[in-house]
């Protein structure tokens, strides 16, 4: 297989960077200015918020003033995470361009993020789907844990396989496959990858690959050679898993654009202001830049 000539960035700070931070509750003022800074980046899809339970994710409470108080660049997507039809009609009423429902290919971590096993997830998100549908809005899916289980270990990738089809077959666009805590090797990714893609065309995959190991480029490096054109990652780094302890967050999406510029593969980005954006958030919550070309690219 030979790289993807585009790959296509979705930009998770907003909600997966944010949404375990610790500490006070983030302004909504500053989540709003990442989000508009990454769309002058030329990031064109930016998951946003979640719809989801505060009690369970109080850094996402404001989710609907969040969309309120974004200027909307045309040709950008703003999507956001939602678990079920309450949070499906939250995130209508707030304008929002497309959803997402985020199952799991461990039983265990089902449990602990969304309170329910993959069986009883799936059911759960049916009706979110068809609701969408009937807006036209698109759906993306996740499957979390697809190379190790904080609670499981190595997860086989005929689970992951498994769940991602039921999705795709359920109406998901996209399917995002995501190592949630980090754990996964190259061989592992590929062998992962080319399971799933036999159930689900590799056009409809996205990686979705933390760094807690410090894998991550090396793994999008495999999968970007079994042709995955679309990866999510984290402007700084920004991020961390409230059900995986000691997980850091998606790969910081400055190593990724520096990745693929060498690798001559475009994505309309600009790194000089992803930069600066990474610093200026960093900056916002007081946190260390997680992103390695963000440290030496820095003014
Ligand atoms: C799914 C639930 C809601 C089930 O939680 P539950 O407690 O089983 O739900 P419930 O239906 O029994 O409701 C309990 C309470 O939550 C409320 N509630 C219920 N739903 C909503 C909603 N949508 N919005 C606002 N409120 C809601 C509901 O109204 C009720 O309120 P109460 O009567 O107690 O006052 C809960 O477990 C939850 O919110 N989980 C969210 C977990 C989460 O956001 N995790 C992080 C995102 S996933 C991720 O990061 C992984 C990913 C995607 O990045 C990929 C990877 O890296 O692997």
């Amino acid at each position: 297989m030979t790289f993807p000539k585009q790959v296509r960035l979705v930009e998770m700070s907003p909600r997966d960077g944010l949404q375990n931070e610790a500490g006070p509750v983030i302004a909504t003022g500053i989540k709003t200015g990442l989000i508009d800074r990454l769309a002058d980046c030329g990031l064109t899809h930016i998951e946003s918020a979640s719809f989801v339970s505060p009690k369970w994710v109080p850094q996402m409470g404001d989710a609907s003033e969040v969309m309120a108080g974004i200027k909307r660049k045309p040709g950008v997507r703003y999507s956001v995470l939602t678990p079920n039809l309450k949070g499906f009609e939250n995130a209508l009423a707030a304008g929002v361009d497309e959803v997402a429902v985020f199952g799991a290919a461990s039983e265990s971590f089902s449990q602990k993020n969304i309170n329910c096993s993959i069986a009883e997830s799936l059911e759960r998100f049916r009706p979110v789907i068809e609701a969408a549908q009937k807006h036209n809005i698109p759906v993306r899916g996740y499957v979390s844990t697809v190379l190790a289980c904080p609670y499981e270990g190595d997860i086989a990738p005929e689970q992951v396989a498994k769940v991602a089809k039921d999705l795709a077959d359920m109406g998901c666009y996209e399917i995002s496959l995501g190592d949630t805590i980090g754990q996964g090797t190259p061989l592992k990714a590929k062998r992962m990858l080319e399971v799933v893609a036999k159930q689900v065309p590799v056009e409809r995959l996205a990686a979705h690959f933390h760094d807690t190991y410090g894998q991550a480029l090396a793994n999008l490096y495999a999968v970007l050679e079994e042709g995955v054109a679309v990866i999510d990652a984290s402007v700084a780094g920004l991020g961390g898993c409230p059900y995986a302890k000691g997980a850091s967050g998606n790969v910081a999406t400055e190593d990724v654009l520096y990745m693929l510029n060498g690798l001559g593969i475009s994505t309309g980005v600009d790194l000089n202001k992803l930069v600066a954006t990474g610093e200026w958030i960093s900056n916002q919550l007081k946190r260390h830049n997680g992103s390695k070309v963000g440290q030496a690219l820095k003014s």
